[in-house]
């Protein structure tokens, strides 16, 4: 399959009142059509960072990232981004806080009654026919987050771009939101980088798992296959022996093999060997 998204030998550096701060360094990642890729790492890293340069709202200074093809320069429809905290329009509806997304994309090629159905059916793809003309005070957190989706999946981008999506919300939401993303995700094939802390969260949806070095100068440090087959079920998946490992080895990163590359190559990761059934990649 295409590499879709690429990023090529990216760094980011910000010039701070303390002087010039490396984020992110030596970046390269190739993301596949339809490929869910988690970014994960600990507070500070850069995964924040590194998802705001493909969305295209910063530049890097090192380096250049490309989507279908051609260099990211800037904002664009082909790519969307859902934050944390669902930035909706208070005095809009949840029907108009998603159409001002689907008429500013389509507006200018579309007919209002085609406009209309394209910002129903993504209220309903995202099980928010019924409160499609409440307010978003009028709501639950929960809900919100789900017109956020709702929102960027409207105007049919190529890349879906999430930035802790559930990360606000309580356990039992964040677990219904899951899986209806794994759902709309299989449903669309939409391409999908999702900056996680939640390493259920990235077993569950993801085809790899990247994992970040701490910071500063951040990069990668080791890429984790997931190949459980699709489609996935929660239930059924925690007793999965395969889940259990790459929870282990996510995990097992983060407490213990979070350093550099360089210092990464002094420990045994465990996971790459015969019995395991883990593909660990090394990044570099
Ligand atoms: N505009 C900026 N100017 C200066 N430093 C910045 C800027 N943006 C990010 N940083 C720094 O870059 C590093 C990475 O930040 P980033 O927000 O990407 O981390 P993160 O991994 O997303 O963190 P968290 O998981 O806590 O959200 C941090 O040290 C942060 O302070």
């Amino acid at each position: 399959m295409k590499k879709f998204v690429r990023i090529e030998d990216v760094g980011q550096s910000f010039d701070t009142r303390n002087g010039h701060f490396v984020a992110l360094r030596d970046i390269n990642l190739a993301i596949r059509e339809g490929e869910f890729v988690s970014l994960i790492g600990h507070s500070g890293c850069g995964k924040s960072t590194l998802l705001n340069l493909i969305a295209g709202l910063t530049r890097p200074t090192e380096g250049v990232l490309l989507c279908a093809e051609k260099e990211i320069t800037g904002p664009g429809p082909d790519r969307a981004m859902v934050f944390q905290n669902h930035s909706l329009l208070p005095w809009l509806t949840c029907f108009q806080n998603v159409h001002l997304a689907v008429e500013r994309v389509f507006g200018n090629r579309e007919t209002r009654d085609a406009l209309s159905l394209r910002t129903t059916m993504a209220l309903h793809m995202v099980g928010l026919s019924h409160a499609m003309h409440k307010l978003p005070k009028e709501i639950s957190g929960g809900m919100k987050q789900r017109v956020g989706i709702a929102r960027a999946l409207a105007i049919k981008p190529k890349v879906l771009l999430l930035d802790e999506p559930f990360g606000a919300l309580d356990s039992l939401t964040r677990v219904h939101l899951q899986d209806e993303l794994l759902r709309i995700v299989a449903a669309t094939s939409t391409t999908t980088i999702m900056v996680t802390h939640d390493v259920d969260e990235a077993v569950l949806l993801s085809d790899r798992i990247v994992m970040l070095t701490n910071g500063p100068a951040a990069t990668i440090g080791e890429i984790l296959h997931i190949n459980l087959p699709r489609p996935r079920d929660r239930m059924a998946l925690l007793n999965n022996p395969e889940y259990a490992a790459y929870r282990s080895a996510v995990l097992s990163f983060l407490h213990h093999r979070h350093g550099h590359p360089a210092d990464l190559s002094n420990h045994d990761t465990g996971a790459n060997t015969e019995q395991s059934p883990l593909k660990l990649v090394n990044a570099s």
